[in-house]
Formats: structure tokens, C-alpha cells, sequence
């Protein structure tokens, strides 16, 4: 058992949907003793682009993989909304380096269409219909693992995109992309967003979440310092803390 938290059980329940898209409460995870996430309290509203700022290793991803299930809290609880039909969201997860499927890229997304249960007949349309609106037709029959970095991403788009995600998680995905590059991955976080995900990402660029960013999450320390609108972190932050992050002098 951890010192800096009660004795837990991780509680996925589902919360009604009237309810915030997601709830953090007490969320803590610690790893070999040492305490990386502390009483994280979090409540996301059911739309929107959240970024989640911080020096490095303030625990950024960590936050995210536990939201996003991939990782079990130490302890508090993560609780999704469901649809209203009590069906869970679906959510998906772009990486910064993106994890691709030792096949084509057309099979890439073929391959997750499936595994979300979408009827054979039905995929291959829907993977080149998402190849085609990330720009890469041409290269459906390429195999994904030799494509370039801005292309992988791109195809980790697509992938997210044919599985219409009622979230989508980034973990900087931009970092390492030309201008160009991550010129797209901001256009499909608009397009996802208008298309109804609700955002939650992580970047180290301050002048793009000035850009996409509705509300900032700001991490330090494995603290949550502050959740504002992303106008108020950006004019006015409230603590010493975020103000030290915004003018460089918090380094991680
Ligand atoms: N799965 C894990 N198990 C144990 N420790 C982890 C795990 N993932 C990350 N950590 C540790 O947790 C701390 C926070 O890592 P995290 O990747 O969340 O930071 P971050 O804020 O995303 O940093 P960066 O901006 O450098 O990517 C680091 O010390 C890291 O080594």
C-alpha cells in the first residue's frame, strides 16, 4: 500500500451521462516507492481540447495513459460518462511515436476496424476513405512500418479517424514533425473536434496550445497546479508556478 493515499480500489464506474466526461478523484500512482502522480482531483466537461502543459516529467503522460486505461492508478478512481444508451465511449490514442502494425498501411486500418467489430464488407471503404482525408491514397499499400515519421502520424490519424473516437488522446504529437507535419496534426485535431471528440493532449509547444487549447491542465511535480481556460492560463496564470513555466524559468 502507498503512503500518500488511502487503500483503493480502481472504481471505473460509469457516471451518468448529465455528468462531466471525466472524473479524476484522488488519482495517485507511484512506482517503486516513488510517488510520480499525487491527488490528482480532474473533472473534464463533455466537449472541448484540453492540453496538458508541464516541465518535463511532471507526469503528463502518466495522467493521460491512466485516464486513458492503459496504465492501473495506485489509487482514486477514473470515472467515464457513458452514452446515453449506457454503451462505453470509445476512445483512441495517438503517440508520439506511433505504434504501427507490421503490415500495409491500408491493413493498419483495416486491422483496428475489425478489431472495433466493424462487418468485413464495410472496411475497406471506410480505411481508404481515411487514407484519402489524411493525404495518403497514394501510399495505402506501403508498408506503414517504412513511412516516414510525418507519414506514420499522419496514418495514426487516420487510424483514430476511422474508429470515431468519442475521445482522443495525444501525447505530443507533433514533437519531431517539419512545419508541414505539424501543420496537419493541428488540422486534424480540428477536424476531430468539429466532428465531435472531445480532445485531451499533451505538448511541450506553448504557442499550439495557445492555438487549440479551450482549457489548460497544468502539471508540475506530479501536481495538477492549475486547470483554467486556456485564455485565463495564458493572460493571467494564478499560480507563481505557471507564471515560472510560462516565461521558461521552470525548467524540467
Ligand atoms: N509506466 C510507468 N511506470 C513507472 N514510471 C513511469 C511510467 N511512465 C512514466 N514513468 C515515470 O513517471 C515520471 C513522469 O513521466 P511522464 O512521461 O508522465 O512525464 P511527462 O510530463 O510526460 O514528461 P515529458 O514532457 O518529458 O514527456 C517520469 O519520472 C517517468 O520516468
Amino acid at each position: 500500500m502507498n503512503d500518500f493515499c488511502h487503500p483503493t480500489t480502481l472504481l471505473p464506474t460509469a457516471s451518468p451521462a448529465s455528468q462531466p466526461l471525466l472524473r479524476l478523484e484522488g488519482l495517485g500512482f507511484s512506482h517503486q516507492g516513488q510517488t510520480l502522480l499525487q491527488a490528482i482531483d480532474l473533472s473534464l466537461a463533455a466537449r472541448g481540447r484540453t492540453v496538458i502543459l508541464g516541465p518535463n516529467g511532471a507526469g503528463k503522460s502518466l495522467l493521460m495513459r491512466l485516464a486513458h486505461g492503459l496504465l492501473t492508478p495506485s489509487c482514486g478512481h477514473v470515472r467515464w460518462a457513458t452514452h446515453e444508451s449506457g454503451r462505453p465511449l470509445r476512445q483512441a490514442m495517438v503517440f508520439q511515436r506511433p505504434v504501427m502494425l507490421r503490415r500495409s498501411a491500408l491493413a493498419n486500418l483495416t486491422y483496428a476496424l475489425a478489431a472495433r467489430g466493424v462487418p468485413w464488407r464495410q472496411r475497406r471503404g471506410l480505411a481508404q476513405a481515411a487514407l484519402t482525408r489524411f493525404g495518403l491514397a497514394s501510399l495505402a499499400d506501403r508498408p506503414a512500418r517504412v513511412l516516414s515519421g510525418g507519414e506514420q502520424q499522419r496514418l495514426a490519424l487516420a487510424r483514430a479517424w476511422v474508429l470515431e473516437p468519442d475521445v482522443l488522446f495525444l501525447d505530443e504529437p507533433t514533437s519531431a514533425l517539419d512545419p508541414a507535419s505539424l501543420r496537419a496534426v493541428e488540422d486534424a485535431v480540428h477536424a476531430f473536434h468539429a466532428q465531435g471528440s472531445r480532445i485531451v493532449m499533451t505538448s511541450h509547444d506553448l504557442n499550439q496550445a495557445r492555438r487549440l487549447a479551450d482549457d489548460i491542465v497544468f502539471l508540475y511535480e506530479g501536481h495538477v497546479i492549475e486547470h483554467t481556460p486556456a485564455r485565463e492560463f495564458f493572460h493571467a496564470p494564478s499560480t507563481q508556478l505557471a507564471r515560472g513555466f510560462l516565461s521558461g524559468d521552470l525548467l524540467g
